[in-house]
C-alpha cells in the first residue's frame, strides 16, 4: 500500500487528525480538489467572522451613545473586504504547508474510488490501508427556473460591493447571519422563508427576540413563501415570483437554503459505501459499510450539528483509533453551538425548549441581564440566560444565552457540563471580579 491512511478532503475533519497521525510516524496522504483547509478556513466561519466584526463593534458603540460615546461609525465594505482577503487568501497555502511540514503527501485534484483500498486522482491511482471520507458539503441550489442568477455563501463572502437591495432565501444559519451583516452595511434586506420559523435549532423565544431586533433595524421577513422562479430585468435586477402571485424585484439574491453532501461525486455505489441525501452512513466507530473506509465531519449522516468543532472532534477520534490508543465507540461530549446574530444566541447540552416541556425532569433557572450592573457597563438590553439542571442529580445539564457575550458564557459552561458538576460544586468556584464568569455564577440558584 502507498499509505496507511488517506484522507479525501483537507478540512477540519481531515487535518486535525491527519497532522498528529503523521507526527506519530504513520504514512499519510491528503487529497484536496479546491482550497486546503476546507470550507471553514477559506469560505465559511473565518471569513464570516471578519465581515461580522465591524457590525459587532458598531452595535456596542450605538449602545453607548450619550453614555460616554458620541457618534457612530459606518462600515466601509470595500475596505472590510480587502481586510478579509488579506487574512483569508493565505489560508489555502497555510493549510497545505501545515500538512507538508509534518511529512503528509498532498495530492491536488478530484478523488474517486476505484476499489475499497484505491482512489484515482488526475488518472493516477493511490492505495491505502484505511481511507477517510472528509468531503464536506456544498451549497444547495433552490430548484427553480432562473436559479443561475442566485449567489451562494461563497459568493457573498467575496462580494466586492454591497448591493442596495439584498434578498435572502432561507431561515438557517447562513441566511440570518448574512442578513444581519448586509443590513448593518446599509442594504435593504428581505428574508424569504418557506415556513414561519427561523433558526430551528435555537430556543424559540430567543430567536423571536433576535428577529424582532432585525425587524426594528429594517429587515423585512416574508414567511410561508415558496419561490417559483427568477428572471433578469432589463436594467439588470432580478425579479422573483412566488406563491399567491408574489413578485419582488431586487439587486441580489442569496440562496441560503442549506448545504448538500459532496459524496455523490466519489463513485461510492461501485464500492458499496452506503450514503443518503444527508450524508454517509457510519457506525459508532465512524466506519462506513466498507470496514476500512471511514467518514468524518460534515460528510457524515448525523443528528449532531455539522460544525467545525464536531468535525475536528471526529478527526481526532479517528486518529486515536488508527494509532490503536482507542478501540471504543465515539463518545460525543455536550456540544455547544452559536449563531452569530447581533446579539448572539448560544447553547450547550439539553435544549431549553425540551427542558421547559419536561418540568418533572428538569429545573430551569432563567435570568435577565437587564438588572445586572456589570452587563449594564455596555448598556446591553435584553440579555437572557437559562441554566438547566437535572432534578434528580442536581447536575447542570444544559444552558442557553442570548446576549452580546453568549459565546463566552456558553464556553465557560462547557466544562461544567462535561465534568457533570452539581449546583453545590459550581458555587464553590472562585472567579475574578468583575467578569462574565463571575456574573454567570451569580445567576446560579444558590445552594
Ligand atoms: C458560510 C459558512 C459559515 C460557517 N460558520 C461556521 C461557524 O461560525 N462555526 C462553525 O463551527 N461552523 C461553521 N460553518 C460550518 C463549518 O464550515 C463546517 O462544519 C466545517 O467546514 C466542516 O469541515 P469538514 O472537514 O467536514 O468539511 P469541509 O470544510 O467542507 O472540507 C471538505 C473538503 O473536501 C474537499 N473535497 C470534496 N470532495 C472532494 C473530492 N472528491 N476530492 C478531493 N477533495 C474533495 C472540498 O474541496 C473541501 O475542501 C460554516 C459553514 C459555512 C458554509
Ligand atoms: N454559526 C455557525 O456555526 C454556522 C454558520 C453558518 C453555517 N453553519 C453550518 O453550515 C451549514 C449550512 O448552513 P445553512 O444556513 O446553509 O443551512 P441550514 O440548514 O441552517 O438552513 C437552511 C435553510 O433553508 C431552508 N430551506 C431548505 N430547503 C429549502 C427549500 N427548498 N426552499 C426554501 N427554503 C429551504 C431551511 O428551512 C432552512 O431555513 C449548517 O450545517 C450549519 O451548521 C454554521
Amino acid at each position: 500500500m502507498d499509505f496507511s491512511v488517506l484522507y479525501i478532503g483537507s478540512g477540519q475533519a481531515s487535518w486535525n487528525g491527519a497532522v498528529p497521525l503523521a507526527k506519530s510516524g504513520q504514512k499519510v496522504a491528503v487529497i484536496e480538489e479546491s482550497q486546503y483547509g476546507g470550507v471553514c478556513s477559506n469560505k465559511g466561519c473565518n471569513a464570516k467572522i471578519i465581515l461580522d466584526k465591524p457590525l459587532e463593534l458598531i452595535e456596542r458603540v450605538k449602545d453607548m451613545q450619550g453614555r460616554g460615546l458620541d457618534g457612530v461609525p459606518s462600515v466601509n465594505w470595500e475596505d472590510l473586504m480587502a481586510h478579509k482577503h488579506e487574512l483569508i487568501v493565505p489560508q489555502d497555502a497555510h493549510g497545505k504547508e501545515r500538512l507538508y511540514n509534518v511529512g503528509i503527501t498532498t495530492i491536488t485534484g478530484h478523488a474517486e474510488f476505484v476499489d475499497s483500498h484505491t482512489v484515482v486522482v488526475n488518472g493516477q491511482k493511490y492505495t491505502a490501508d484505511n481511507i477517510v471520507i472528509a468531503t464536506g458539503l456544498r451549497p444547495h441550489v433552490l430548484d427553480v427556473p432562473g436559479n443561475e442568477l442566485f449567489a451562494n455563501s461563497t459568493d457573498f463572502l467575496s462580494l466586492p460591493h454591497m448591493p442596495k437591495h439584498v434578498t435572502v432565501l432561507g431561515g438557517g444559519f447562513v441566511a440570518i447571519e448574512f442578513a444581519t451583516i448586509a443590513n448593518a452595511v446599509g442594504a435593504q434586506v428581505d428574508v424569504i422563508t418557506r415556513s414561519n420559523r427561523l433558526l430551528r435549532q435555537f430556543p424559540a423565544s430567543y430567536v423571536d427576540s433576535v428577529k424582532a431586533d432585525l425587524k426594528a433595524r429594517g429587515v423585512r421577513f416574508i414567511p410561508d413563501m415558496n419561490i417559483h422562479s427568477a428572471a433578469k430585468t432589463a436594467d439588470g435586477q432580478i425579479t422573483l415570483t412566488g406563491d399567491h402571485e408574489f413578485t419582488l424585484t431586487t439587486d441580489y439574491v442569496l440562496d441560503a437554503t442549506g448545504r448538500v453532501p459532496n459524496h455523490d461525486q466519489l463513485n461510492l455505489d461501485a464500492i458499496g459505501v452506503k450514503a443518503n441525501s444527508r450524508g454517509i452512513e457510519v457506525n459508532e466507530y465512524l466506519q462506513t459499510s466498507v470496514p476500512n473506509i471511514y467518514a468524518a465531519g460534515d460528510a457524515i449522516d448525523k443528528t449532531i450539528p455539522k460544525l467545525t468543532p464536531t468535525a475536528a472532534f471526529e478527526s481526532r477520534y479517528l486518529t486515536a483509533r488508527f494509532k490503536g490508543t482507542n478501540d471504543q465507540p465515539i463518545k460525543y461530549p455536550a456540544i455547544s453551538e452559536i449563531v452569530f446574530t447581533s446579539p448572539r444566541i448560544a447553547q450547550v447540552g439539553v435544549h431549553l425548549d425540551a427542558a421547559l416541556a419536561d418540568s418533572d425532569r428538569y429545573e430551569v433557572a432563567e435570568a435577565s441581564y437587564d438588572g445586572d450592573w456589570f452587563r449594564q457597563v455596555e448598556n446591553e438590553q435584553g440579555g437572557q440566560l437559562a441554566l438547566i439542571f437535572d432534578k434528580q442529580t442536581d447536575q447542570l445539564v444544559g444552558a442557553a444565552e442570548k446576549s452580546n457575550n453568549a459565546d463566552n458564557t456558553i464556553n465557560a459552561i462547557v466544562p461544567y457540563i462535561q465534568m457533570k458538576m452539581t449546583k453545590e460544586q459550581l458555587n464553590d468556584l472562585v472567579y475574578v471580579f468583575p467578569s462574565i464568569e463571575y456574573t454567570l455564577q451569580r445567576r446560579l440558584p444558590l445552594v
